[in-house]
């Protein structure tokens, strides 16, 4: 039996991290090949014409999957009814400023969004936050979203993981997927500490320590 469609939000969608994602969400990337989707997308009215413009090419693309779209600039019908919330929409930092610099600007924005989802998301939606600092941002969106479980709320840091590993790897010239135990602490700012203390590489004579082999404390 075919599955109900979900509805998914894409904040920030006329900018350029929502315009590469809302093709592979209608495509099923995200949700899975036999997984209907409606996208919902927000933004501000300063982009509303592009925001339109992101709907006209989803829908020329015709995906299978993707039952409706609703491209709007107006919180509450962006929110309402939404399972999984993507929430890019926010101020990027400029040339010379930190991810924290940004913080005055997205949090405002984030307590707007986590009131409107708290009110009109579905039940139990699941969230997740891009735009930056992304991990104040999810604790700003769990602060004014209490009925969503927190497990629900999670922020993508990752790509400061996979950063240090691509430049490992880089450094090293070996296989990103051969690079294994890279650990990052701290904020998703400058208090950030990518640690290589245990990180090994898997080479056929077995593991390698990275520290040992890049032989360079302040690299
Ligand atoms: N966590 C990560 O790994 C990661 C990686 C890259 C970028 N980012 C962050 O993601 C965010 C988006 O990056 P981008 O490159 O797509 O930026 P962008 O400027 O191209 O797009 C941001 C979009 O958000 C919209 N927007 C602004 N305020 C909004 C609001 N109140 N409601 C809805 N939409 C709003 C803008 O109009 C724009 O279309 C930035 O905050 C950036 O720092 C995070
Ligand atoms: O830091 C940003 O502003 C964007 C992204 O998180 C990055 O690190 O490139």
């Amino acid at each position: 039996m075919a599955k109900e469609p979900v509805r998914v939000l894409v904040t920030g969608a006329a900018g350029q991290i929502g315009y590469a994602l809302v093709p592979m969400i209608a495509r099923g990337i995200m949700l899975g090949p036999d997984q209907p989707v409606i996208l919902h997308m927000l933004d501000i009215p300063p982009a509303a014409e592009a925001l339109n413009g992101v709907k006209m090419e989803l829908v020329d693309a015709a995906f299978p999957l993707l039952k409706g779209v609703v491209a709007t600039t107006d919180a509450v019908e962006a929110c309402t009814g939404v399972s999984v919330a993507v929430m890019v929409g926010g101020f990027p930092r400029k040339e010379g400023m930190e991810r924290k610099d940004v913080m005055s600007k997205n949090v405002s924005i984030y307590k707007a969004q986590a009131s409107a989802l708290e009110k009109y998301a579905a039940p139990n939606c699941k969230v997740l936050v891009v735009a930056n600092p992304a991990n104040t941002n999810a604790l700003i969106l769990k602060e004014f979203a209490p009925s969503i479980p927190e497990k629900n709320i999670t922020c993508l840091t990752r790509l400061d993981h996979n950063r240090a590993l691509g430049q490992i790897s880089e450094r090293l010239n070996v296989q990103v997927s051969d690079v294994k135990n890279v650990i990052i602490w701290g904020n998703h700012s400058s208090t950030q500490y990518p640690d290589v203390t245990h990180a090994a590489i898997k080479t056929p004579e077995g593991e390698k320590p990275v520290p040992a082999l890049v032989n360079d404390d302040a690299w």
